[in-house]
Protein backbone atom coordinates (compact mmCIF):
# COMPACT_ATOMS: atom_id res chain seq x y z
CA UNK A 1 0.00 0.00 0.00
CA UNK A 2 1.18 3.64 -0.88
CA UNK A 3 -0.58 5.79 2.08
CA UNK A 4 -1.25 9.51 2.89
CA UNK A 5 -1.85 10.03 6.22
CA UNK A 6 -2.93 13.37 7.29
CA UNK A 7 -1.00 15.42 4.58
CA UNK A 8 -1.08 19.09 4.92
CA UNK A 9 1.02 20.51 1.98
CA UNK A 10 1.59 23.62 -0.48
CA UNK A 11 4.15 26.56 -0.88
CA UNK A 12 3.92 28.68 1.84
CA UNK A 13 3.21 27.33 5.20
CA UNK A 14 0.68 29.72 6.32
CA UNK A 15 -1.04 29.02 3.27
CA UNK A 16 -2.13 25.06 2.91
CA UNK A 17 -2.67 24.29 -0.39
CA UNK A 18 -4.61 21.18 1.35
CA UNK A 19 -5.08 19.96 4.36
CA UNK A 20 -4.93 17.34 6.88
CA UNK A 21 -5.58 14.64 3.76
CA UNK A 22 -5.61 10.92 3.64
CA UNK A 23 -4.87 8.92 0.42
CA UNK A 24 -4.67 4.97 0.24
CA UNK A 25 -2.95 3.01 -3.25
CA UNK A 26 -3.74 -0.53 -2.81
CA UNK A 27 -1.41 -2.89 -4.38
CA UNK A 28 -3.11 -3.87 -7.69
CA UNK A 29 -5.87 -1.27 -7.61
CA UNK A 30 -6.35 1.76 -9.63
CA UNK A 31 -8.16 4.80 -7.50
CA UNK A 32 -8.95 7.71 -9.85
CA UNK A 33 -8.34 11.32 -7.62
CA UNK A 34 -11.04 13.69 -8.83
CA UNK A 35 -11.63 17.18 -8.01
CA UNK A 36 -11.56 20.97 -9.14
CA UNK A 37 -8.54 22.91 -10.68
CA UNK A 38 -6.44 24.20 -7.56
CA UNK A 39 -7.94 22.24 -5.37
CA UNK A 40 -4.27 20.22 -5.09
CA UNK A 41 -4.50 17.21 -6.70
CA UNK A 42 -1.20 17.43 -8.26
CA UNK A 43 0.40 18.50 -5.06
CA UNK A 44 -0.65 15.52 -2.99
CA UNK A 45 0.80 13.52 -6.37
CA UNK A 46 3.79 15.20 -5.72
CA UNK A 47 3.50 14.57 -2.29
CA UNK A 48 3.16 10.94 -2.84
CA UNK A 49 5.98 10.64 -5.29
CA UNK A 50 8.08 11.99 -2.54
CA UNK A 51 8.86 14.99 -5.11
CA UNK A 52 7.74 17.60 -2.05
CA UNK A 53 7.93 17.64 0.99
CA UNK A 54 4.55 17.90 3.19
CA UNK A 55 3.99 20.76 6.23
CA UNK A 56 2.52 18.22 8.55
CA UNK A 57 1.85 14.19 7.62
CA UNK A 58 3.44 11.02 6.18
CA UNK A 59 4.10 8.79 3.68
CA UNK A 60 4.15 5.17 3.75
CA UNK A 61 5.48 2.55 1.56
CA UNK A 62 4.26 -1.11 2.21
CA UNK A 63 4.05 0.26 6.09
CA UNK A 64 6.68 1.50 6.81
CA UNK A 65 6.40 5.26 6.96
CA UNK A 66 9.42 7.18 4.05
CA UNK A 67 11.82 9.15 6.07
CA UNK A 68 12.96 12.16 3.80
CA UNK A 69 11.22 13.83 0.27
CA UNK A 70 13.04 15.05 -2.84
CA UNK A 71 17.14 14.31 -2.66
CA UNK A 72 16.25 12.95 1.18
CA UNK A 73 14.16 10.47 0.14
CA UNK A 74 15.90 6.96 0.10
CA UNK A 75 16.47 5.37 -2.94
CA UNK A 76 15.01 2.17 -2.06
CA UNK A 77 11.54 4.40 -1.78
CA UNK A 78 12.07 6.43 -4.54
CA UNK A 79 12.57 3.54 -7.10
CA UNK A 80 9.40 2.33 -5.95
CA UNK A 81 6.95 4.64 -7.72
CA UNK A 82 7.13 5.84 -11.35
CA UNK A 83 5.47 9.06 -11.82
CA UNK A 84 4.35 10.59 -15.49
CA UNK A 85 2.91 14.17 -15.58
CA UNK A 86 0.60 16.03 -17.83
CA UNK A 87 3.38 17.55 -19.79
CA UNK A 88 6.20 15.38 -20.30
CA UNK A 89 8.12 18.06 -22.20
CA UNK A 90 8.60 19.33 -18.50
CA UNK A 91 10.26 16.43 -17.53
CA UNK A 92 12.73 15.80 -20.40
CA UNK A 93 15.33 16.88 -21.46
CA UNK A 94 14.76 18.25 -24.96
CA UNK A 95 18.52 17.27 -26.17
CA UNK A 96 18.15 13.73 -24.98
CA UNK A 97 16.84 11.15 -27.57
CA UNK A 98 13.68 8.58 -26.82
CA UNK A 99 16.50 6.05 -26.39
CA UNK A 100 18.43 7.84 -23.58
CA UNK A 101 15.15 8.83 -21.98
CA UNK A 102 13.43 5.28 -21.33
CA UNK A 103 17.51 4.37 -20.55
CA UNK A 104 18.15 6.85 -18.02
CA UNK A 105 16.77 5.44 -14.51
CA UNK A 106 18.37 2.02 -15.46
CA UNK A 107 21.79 3.73 -16.23
CA UNK A 108 21.51 6.30 -12.79
CA UNK A 109 20.77 2.84 -10.57
CA UNK A 110 23.19 0.65 -12.17
CA UNK A 111 21.11 -1.40 -13.97
CA UNK A 112 21.26 -2.61 -17.44
CA UNK A 113 18.60 -0.89 -19.75
CA UNK A 114 15.87 -2.62 -20.91
CA UNK A 115 15.27 -0.07 -23.87
CA UNK A 116 13.87 -2.84 -26.46
CA UNK A 117 11.69 -4.26 -24.35
CA UNK A 118 9.88 -1.41 -23.08
CA UNK A 119 9.84 0.80 -26.26
CA UNK A 120 7.99 -2.42 -27.44
CA UNK A 121 5.20 -2.37 -25.02
CA UNK A 122 4.71 1.74 -25.83
CA UNK A 123 4.68 1.16 -29.48
CA UNK A 124 8.00 3.30 -30.36
CA UNK A 125 9.89 2.19 -33.17
CA UNK A 126 14.02 2.34 -33.40
CA UNK A 127 13.63 5.32 -35.41
CA UNK A 128 11.51 7.24 -32.74
CA UNK A 129 13.83 6.01 -30.41
CA UNK A 130 17.13 7.84 -32.24
CA UNK A 131 15.15 10.75 -32.63
CA UNK A 132 15.44 13.83 -29.95
CA UNK A 133 12.57 14.87 -27.52
CA UNK A 134 12.08 18.34 -29.21
CA UNK A 135 11.67 16.34 -32.82
CA UNK A 136 8.63 13.66 -31.51
CA UNK A 137 5.09 14.56 -30.62
CA UNK A 138 3.49 14.91 -27.04
CA UNK A 139 2.34 11.63 -27.83
CA UNK A 140 5.27 10.15 -28.77
CA UNK A 141 7.17 11.81 -26.23
CA UNK A 142 4.34 10.77 -22.91
CA UNK A 143 4.86 7.00 -24.63
CA UNK A 144 9.26 7.35 -23.65
CA UNK A 145 7.55 9.08 -20.55
CA UNK A 146 5.93 6.08 -19.60
CA UNK A 147 8.89 3.48 -20.68
CA UNK A 148 10.80 5.43 -18.28
CA UNK A 149 8.49 5.18 -15.57
CA UNK A 150 8.40 1.73 -15.91
CA UNK A 151 12.29 0.99 -16.46
CA UNK A 152 12.97 0.03 -12.81
CA UNK A 153 9.72 -1.91 -12.40
CA UNK A 154 7.47 0.55 -9.91
CA UNK A 155 5.41 -0.96 -7.17
CA UNK A 156 3.14 2.08 -7.53
CA UNK A 157 2.43 4.16 -10.43
CA UNK A 158 1.60 8.37 -10.62
CA UNK A 159 -0.08 9.32 -13.24
CA UNK A 160 -1.62 13.03 -12.78
CA UNK A 161 -3.46 14.29 -15.86
CA UNK A 162 -0.72 12.01 -18.07
CA UNK A 163 -3.28 11.71 -21.14
CA UNK A 164 -4.71 15.70 -21.21
CA UNK A 165 -1.73 16.72 -23.77
CA UNK A 166 -3.03 13.06 -25.99
CA UNK A 167 -5.52 12.31 -28.10
CA UNK A 168 -8.18 9.67 -27.31
CA UNK A 169 -6.65 6.69 -29.41
CA UNK A 170 -2.50 7.20 -27.79
CA UNK A 171 -4.80 8.19 -24.03
CA UNK A 172 -6.37 4.71 -25.02
CA UNK A 173 -3.19 2.70 -25.72
CA UNK A 174 -1.22 4.06 -22.95
CA UNK A 175 -4.08 3.08 -20.42
CA UNK A 176 -4.02 -0.23 -21.75
CA UNK A 177 0.15 -0.27 -21.44
CA UNK A 178 -0.74 0.31 -17.56
CA UNK A 179 -3.62 -1.79 -17.25
CA UNK A 180 -1.00 -4.60 -18.80
CA UNK A 181 1.73 -4.15 -16.08
CA UNK A 182 -0.70 -3.63 -13.31
CA UNK A 183 -1.90 -7.23 -14.44
CA UNK A 184 1.33 -8.62 -14.35
CA UNK A 185 2.90 -7.21 -11.62
CA UNK A 186 0.31 -6.40 -8.89
CA UNK A 187 1.78 -2.48 -9.12
CA UNK A 188 -0.88 0.29 -7.62
CA UNK A 189 -2.04 2.98 -9.66
CA UNK A 190 -3.20 6.20 -8.92
CA UNK A 191 -4.81 8.20 -11.59
CA UNK A 192 -5.44 11.50 -11.74
CA UNK A 193 -7.52 13.61 -13.88
CA UNK A 194 -10.24 16.23 -14.84
CA UNK A 195 -11.61 13.47 -17.31
CA UNK A 196 -14.02 11.90 -15.16
CA UNK A 197 -15.65 9.28 -17.77
CA UNK A 198 -12.03 8.47 -18.26
CA UNK A 199 -11.55 7.88 -14.35
CA UNK A 200 -14.89 5.89 -14.17
CA UNK A 201 -13.19 3.39 -16.74
CA UNK A 202 -10.01 3.54 -15.65
CA UNK A 203 -10.15 3.35 -11.86
CA UNK A 204 -11.74 0.60 -9.52
CA UNK A 205 -12.59 3.85 -7.13
CA UNK A 206 -12.45 7.32 -7.71
CA UNK A 207 -11.74 9.72 -4.61
CA UNK A 208 -12.84 13.42 -4.88
CA UNK A 209 -10.34 16.18 -3.48
CA UNK A 210 -12.30 18.24 -1.21
CA UNK A 211 -11.69 22.12 -1.29
CA UNK A 212 -10.51 23.86 1.89
CA UNK A 213 -10.17 27.10 0.35
CA UNK A 214 -11.38 28.71 -3.35
CA UNK A 215 -8.81 28.48 -5.79
CA UNK A 216 -7.71 32.22 -7.02
CA UNK A 217 -7.36 33.38 -10.18
N1 LIG B 1 5.16 25.55 -7.51
C1 LIG B 1 4.14 26.24 -6.98
N2 LIG B 1 4.35 27.39 -6.29
C2 LIG B 1 3.32 28.07 -5.75
N3 LIG B 1 2.03 27.71 -5.84
C3 LIG B 1 1.76 26.59 -6.51
C4 LIG B 1 2.79 25.79 -7.12
N4 LIG B 1 2.21 24.72 -7.72
C5 LIG B 1 0.88 24.84 -7.50
N5 LIG B 1 0.61 25.96 -6.78
C6 LIG B 1 -0.73 26.40 -6.33
O1 LIG B 1 -1.27 25.40 -5.50
C7 LIG B 1 -2.69 25.28 -5.72
C8 LIG B 1 -3.01 23.82 -6.04
O2 LIG B 1 -2.36 23.45 -7.24
P1 LIG B 1 -2.35 21.96 -7.77
O3 LIG B 1 -1.64 22.00 -9.07
O4 LIG B 1 -1.86 21.05 -6.72
O5 LIG B 1 -3.92 21.71 -7.96
P2 LIG B 1 -4.65 20.70 -8.95
O6 LIG B 1 -5.88 20.24 -8.24
O7 LIG B 1 -3.70 19.66 -9.40
O8 LIG B 1 -5.05 21.65 -10.15
P3 LIG B 1 -5.17 21.30 -11.71
O9 LIG B 1 -6.31 20.33 -11.79
O10 LIG B 1 -5.46 22.63 -12.32
O11 LIG B 1 -3.86 20.71 -12.12
C9 LIG B 1 -3.03 26.24 -6.83
O12 LIG B 1 -3.56 27.40 -6.23
C10 LIG B 1 -1.70 26.53 -7.49
O13 LIG B 1 -1.67 27.81 -8.03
Amino acid sequence: MLTASGITAGYHPRRPVITDVDLTVESGATVGLAGPSGSGKSTLARVLSLLHKPFAGSVSIDGTVVGGFRYRAPRQYRTKIGVLFQQPRLSVDPRMTLRQVIAEPSRANGKPDRVDELSGLVALTPDLLARRAHEVSDGQLQRACLARALALRPAYLVCDEMTTMLDASTTAALVAVIRDYQSETGAGVLAISHDTVLLERWADRVEQMRTERMPTG
